[in-house]
């Protein structure tokens, strides 16, 4: 009997986004045509918003490119502030996407420079916020591709695990290195995941520079968004 031959259909499947990617990457750019507005910055826990729709919070080290990976998946380029001054966002800051979904910008960490009264207020903001936000979908932990996970990184991720979490790692600043460097960290830190209780276990590499990685990111965080089956 012949047939097709199955190991030539799947070298097929794989050249070609499948017609479910394919939907997933158009939701993603619908998604993310929506206005995107700034509601709030939360400094204490205290003023966080009433929970209403589901959330992915953005961590990283300082510096790593969280508001400009904000400022990319939305498109727009002045919605989260930007800097070079590493630890210049200090809240969460909150931002609706078309009532869908609330993107959540984390103040930084791993600031060498921190004094000990900030690393202090930083720790009971963010680990209260975990711990008890149970609209959290997802945390998004966004590593330099150029570094790879560093031990804060690491310190990061075991809050989300302690927090049960489930958190997802995005290389940021992938235009800086070599696409096989950037296969090297992907593998490296694919392979540290897999010890990790609450990691979900595909990276996406991304650039907020040239929007390599940003479809498929937007992809993604849909299946976060209300509305989207679970
Ligand atoms: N080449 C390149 N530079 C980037 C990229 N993403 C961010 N940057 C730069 O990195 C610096 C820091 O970016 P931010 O988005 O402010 O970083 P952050 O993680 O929000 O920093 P904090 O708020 O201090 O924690 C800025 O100078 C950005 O222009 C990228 O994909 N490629
Ligand atoms: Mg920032």
């Amino acid at each position: 009997m012949s047939g097709p031959d199955p190991e030539q259909a799947s070298l097929v499947e794989a050249a070609q986004p499948s017609h479910e990617q394919a939907s997933l990457l158009e939701a993603g750019r619908l998604l993310f045509a929506r206005e995107c507005t700034f509601m709030l910055g939360v400094a204490a826990l205290s003023g966080l918003p009433a929970a209403r729709l589901p959330e992915v919070a953005f961590a990283g080290r300082s510096n790593v490119g969280k508001s400009s990976l904000i400022n990319a998946l939305t498109g727009r380029n002045t919605l989260a502030r930007t800097s070079n001054t590493p630890g210049r966002t200090q809240e969460l800051n909150y931002f609706d996407l078309g009532g869908r979904l609330v993107l959540v910008d984390m103040p930084g960490y791993g600031f060498a420079s921190a004094p000990k009264g900030l690393v202090e207020k930083w720790t009971r903001l963010v680990n209260g916020f975990l711990k008890g936000r149970a609209v959290l979908r997802r945390a998004i932990v966004l590593v330099d591709s150029r570094h790879g996970l560093k031990d804060s990184d690491r310190d990061m991720m075991a809050m989300l695990d302690k927090a049960a979490v489930v958190y997802q790692v995005v290389l940021t600043k992938a235009d800086k290195i070599k696409p096989a460097e950037l296969e090297s960290v992907r593998e490296r830190t694919a392979a540290e995941l897999k010890s990790r209780v609450a990691a979900h276990p595909v990276i996406i590499a991304t650039s907020s520079e040239t929007g390599f990685g940003i479809p498929e990111l937007r992809a993604e965080l849909t299946t976060l968004s209300q509305g989207a089956s679970p």
